[in-house]
């Protein structure tokens, strides 16, 4: 990826307030905060410290007190706030669609709003359900009601990047889908991210979603005090405060686990066949490359089961049945994930799939221990991070030049 690919804006709080009326204290205090385009910020921090407040500000569903935010250079604190919102995607948990349109409607809303012609947005209506793993042809024309929540979801996220926004703000996105299904929007998210290269801001509760997922990592305390700014590697490894570490929680070590992905390691290939086929002759293949197991693939490369050995031997030709206890991780799912997967299938290993769900390969257990054994030795050199801080908390040197704390640490 080069700079050239990164389509998103970057975002500048420049000490950013926001005090409610009524309220003595503010919901958030002073925040300057840079925001890299084409990165992944994640907020985190207790219930109540202001995130989604900050948030919102970016957009400006929520108006400052005081401050600027400024996109690409251009402070947008005085523009209308609808035209800005236009260029922002907006991402809720449930996907907040609108019950009584369809998805190809919901999808539609702010390319129509831009006047764009009814061909271009059909085209870009079924791209978006294609980038999001739906088939336009089975997904187009349903309700919401009609679709699970990660779907619903999925919609929620083709219809925030409809006009191709540069920047994305997603507020607990996967908050109302279960762990599995989680799991899977997160790679989703990030195999989309690979290919778009926008700047998201997101705020989660979960902190394993925020090492998952961010590039930086915002930990906020009351009034949106930043207490650590950083990569979820070096949070891991050095947490800034006490309340962080507190924060971070107790298996800090295991969330290593989480800081390495699926496509980082080897994969092993796997031995494939699709419906149609002699059952003998897949059962002469494993047996000859030493495996346990044939994966049979739909017409699309998309794995539908696993046979072993013995169901081989018993069957006389492959049919095409979807094993949906099948353990499937995406390739950009953490170790943490594929061992969740292993587990709660009682397998050795998981399969992986990439964009759009075709079959790469295999990971076992082996792999993954070896992987873990590696990234531990690992060191990380780069101490670079963007600009984080509170107005009166730390002293300012140069917000512009990079701003240094006290101790001449980058802050
Ligand atoms: N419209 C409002 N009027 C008055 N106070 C508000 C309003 N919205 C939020 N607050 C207060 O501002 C503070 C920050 O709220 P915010 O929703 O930004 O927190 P949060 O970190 O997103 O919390 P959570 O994790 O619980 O969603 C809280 O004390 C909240 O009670």
């Amino acid at each position: 990826m080069t700079a050239q690919d990164v389509t998103g804006a970057s975002i500048m709080l420049e000490e950013v307030t926001k005090t409610y009326p009524g309220q003595k204290k503010s919901a958030v205090g002073g925040l300057t905060l840079e925001i890299p385009a084409g990165s992944i910020v994640m907020f985190v921090g207790p219930s109540g410290c202001g995130k989604t407040t900050t948030l919102k500000m970016i957009n400006r569903l929520i108006e400052p007190t005081s401050g600027k935010i400024v996109i690409n250079g251009e402070d947008v604190t005085g523009m209308n706030g609808d035209e800005l919102r236009r260029r922002i995607g907006y991402v809720i948990q449930a996907g907040g669609l609108f019950p009584h349109m369809t998805v190809a409607t919901n999808i539609a809303m702010v390319p129509k709003m831009l006047g764009w012609s009814k061909e271009k947005i059909a085209a870009r209506v079924d791209e978006l359900l294609e980038l999001v793993s739906l088939d336009p042809e089975l997904y187009r024309d349903r309700f919401p009601k009609e679709l699970s929540g990660g779907q619903q979801q999925r919609v929620g996220v083709a219809r925030a990047l409809a006009a191709d926004p540069p920047v994305l703000l997603m507020d607990e996105p996967f908050g109302a889908v279960d762990p599995i299904t989680r799991q899977r929007l997160q790679d989703e998210l990030l195999n989309i991210q690979s290919e778009v290269q926008k700047t998201i801001v997101c705020v989660t509760h979960d902190f394993d979603e925020a090492v998952k997922l961010g590039d930086w990592i915002a930990i906020f305390n009351e009034g949106a005090q930043l207490e650590q700014y950083d990569s979820p590697e070096r949070i891991l490894a050095n947490p800034a405060s006490e309340f962080v570490e507190n924060f971070i929680g107790s298996g800090a070590g295991l969330k290593q686990l989480t800081l390495t992905r699926v496509n980082e390691v080897d994969l092993e290939e796997a031995i494939t066949t699709s419906p149609g086929k002699r059952a003998s002759d897949v059962l002469s293949q494993v047996q000859g490359a030493g495996r346990k197991y044939a994966v049979v693939l739909d017409s699309r490369g998309r794995p539908l089961r696993r046979l072993d050995r013995r169901q081989l031997s018993r069957a006389e030709i492959i049919d095409g049945t979807y094993d949906q206890s099948l353990p499937v991780v995406g390739e950009q799912a953490t170790l943490n994930d594929a061992l969740d997967t292993m587990l709660v299938a009682s397998s050795e290993s998981a399969l992986v799939t990439g964009r759009r769900d075709v079959l790469l390969g295999t990971i076992t257990v082996q792999t993954v221990m070896e992987a873990i054994a590696a990234a531990n030795g690992a060191q990380d050199g780069d101490h670079s991070a963007p600009v984080g801080l509170n107005s009166g908390a730390i002293n300012i040197v140069d917000i512009n030049s990079g701003a240094a704390n006290s101790d001449g640490e980058p802050v």
